[in-house]
C-alpha cells in the first residue's frame, strides 16, 4: 500500500498558560489519503483547530511537544522554516471559519485570486530556473494568464459571473461568495491537501450544502485530500468519507463515517449521536450528554472520557488506552464499553450518508 497523504502520529501539542499546561491536542494519530475526504469531528475546546494549525506548524505560542506529521514524506515537525514557507504556500491550503481572515479589504477578490496563482506559477518557474541555473525573465503576458486563471477559478467556486465580479471588493460579496473566494484562492497554488476548519459553519444551510457538494467534486476531479474540521454531524455525515472523533486532544474513535455514525463503538461517540438527536436543531453546536468536558490543563494520561462515563473502570484512569481495530479501520480507544451495546436512543435514525441526497438536518 502506498503512503497516505498526511500521516499524523502521536501529535501532542500544548500552551504554557498562566494556569498551567494546556494539552490541546494529545497523542492524537490518524491519516488522510489523496482524494479522500477526512472530518474531525469534536465538541468546542476538543483541540480540533490546534490539530489542525499544528499539522501547518502554526501553532504557535503552542509547541508540538511530541509526535510526527509526515506530509507527502516529509516530517512538517522538523521541516525547516523555508520548507514549511514552501508547503504552505503550495502543497497544503487552509480555510478558516471566517473569510475576513484571508481576504484584503482593499484589493478586488479578482485581483487576490490572481495573485495567487501569479505567486504559484512564479514559484513553479523559479524551481525550474533554479535548477537549470538560468535567470526568471517577467513574462508580460503573466497577469493576463493569471486573471484569466482566476476567473476560471471563480467559475469553478460556482461564483455567478465572474468576470464582471472580479473587479468587486470582498464588502461586495455576502458571505457565502467570500468563502468561495477564498477557497478560490486555496485552490490557485493547486494544493494536493486542503485542510478547511468549519468553513461553512457561519453560512445559512443552502449555501453550506453547495460549498460542501463542490468539496466532494475538488476530491473527485482533483484527487484533493481534504481535512475537514467540524462540530456539526450533519456537516460530517454528508460530506466525509471518513471521520475522526477527537475529545480532549485525543482520538476516541475513527473510521469510515458511514459505521461510524451508525455503529458507534465508543461511548463518547454514541453520547454525541444520542445528543444530537435530541437536540436535533441544525447547527447546534455538539453536546455529549452530561457534564461537562475535561479540563485540559494538568493533561489526561487516561482516557479523557472516564468521568462521564457509565462503563468507567479505574483501568480507565490508570494509563493510556489501547486502541483497537474493529474492522476495514474502524478504530476505538475503549477497553470497557461492550461492542453490543444497544443503540442509546431508541428513536436514533440513520444519518445521512453521503451519496444519498443528505438531508443535514435529519439527524
Ligand atoms: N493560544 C492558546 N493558548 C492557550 N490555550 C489554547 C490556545 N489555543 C487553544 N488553546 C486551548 O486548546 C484547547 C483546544 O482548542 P481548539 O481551539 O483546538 O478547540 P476546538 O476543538 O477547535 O474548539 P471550537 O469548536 O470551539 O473551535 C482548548 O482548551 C483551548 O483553550
Ligand atoms: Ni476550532
Amino acid at each position: 500500500m502506498s503512503d497516505p497523504l498526511l500521516r499524523v502520529e502521536d501529535l501532542q501539542t500544548q500552551y504554557h498558560t498562566t494556569r498551567g499546561t494546556v494539552h490541546a491536542v494529545d497523542g492524537a494519530s490518524f491519516t488522510v489519503d489523496r482524494g479522500e475526504i477526512v472530518g474531525i469531528l469534536g465538541e468546542s475546546g476538543s483541540g480540533k483547530s490546534v490539530t489542525a494549525r499544528s499539522i501547518c506548524r502554526l501553532e504557535d505560542p503552542g509547541k508540538i511537544v511530541d509526535g510526527a506529521v509526515t506530509f507527502d514524506r516529509t516530517d512538517l515537525t522538523t521541516a525547516d522554516e523555508s520548507t514549511l514557507r514552501r508547503i504552505r504556500g503550495s502543497d497544503i491550503s487552509m480555510v478558516f471559519q471566517d473569510p475576513t481572515e484571508t481576504l484584503n479589504p482593499v484589493s478586488s477578490v479578482g485581483e487576490q485570486i490572481a495573485e495567487a496563482v501569479r505567486i504559484h506559477d512564479t514559484e513553479e518557474r523559479q524551481r525550474l530556473l533554479d535548477y537549470l541555473g538560468v535567470p526568471l525573465f517577467r513574462n508580460r503576458s503573466a497577469w493576463s494568464d493569471a486573471h484569466e486563471r482566476a476567473i476560471e477559478l471563480m467559475d469553478q467556486m460556482d461564483i455567478p459571473n465572474p468576470e464582471s465580479r472580479s473587479s468587486a471588493y470582498p464588502h461586495e460579496f455576502s458571505g457565502g461568495l467570500r468563502q468561495r473566494a477564498v477557497l478560490a484562492i486555496a485552490l490557485a497554488s493547486e494544493p494536493s491537501l486542503l485542510i478547511a476548519d468549519e468553513p461553512t459553519t457561519a453560512l445559512d444551510t443552502t449555501t453550506q450544502a453547495d460549498i460542501l457538494r463542490r468539496f466532494r467534486t475538488l476530491r473527485d476531479e482533483r484527487d484533493l485530500g481534504i481535512l475537514l474540521i467540524s462540530h456539526d454531524i450533519g456537516v460530517i455525515a454528508q460530506t466525509c468519507d471518513r471521520v475522526v472523533v477527537l475529545y480532549g486532544g485525543q482520538v476516541m474513535e475513527s473510521g469510515p463515517v458511514e459505521t461510524v455514525l451508525t455503529e458507534p463503538a465508543h461511548p463518547y461517540t454514541r453520547a454525541l449521536l444520542s445528543c444530537s438527536v435530541r437536540n436535533s436543531e441544525p447547527g447546534e453546536r455538539v453536546r455529549s450528554a452530561d457534564g461537562s468536558p475535561p479540563d485540559p490543563v494538568g493533561g489526561h494520561v487516561a482516557c479523557p472520557f472516564a468521568d462521564r462515563c457509565q462503563y468507567a473502570t479505574p483501568t480507565c484512569r490508570e494509563g493510556r488506552i489501547p486502541t483497537t481495530e474493529l474492522d476495514d479501520g474502524h478504530r476505538v480507544a475503549c477497553v470497557e464499553a461492550p461492542l453490543d451495546a444497544p443503540a442509546e436512543s431508541p428513536h436514533r435514525r440513520a444519518p445521512p450518508m453521503p451519496d444519498g441526497g443528505a438531508d443535514r438536518d435529519s439527524i
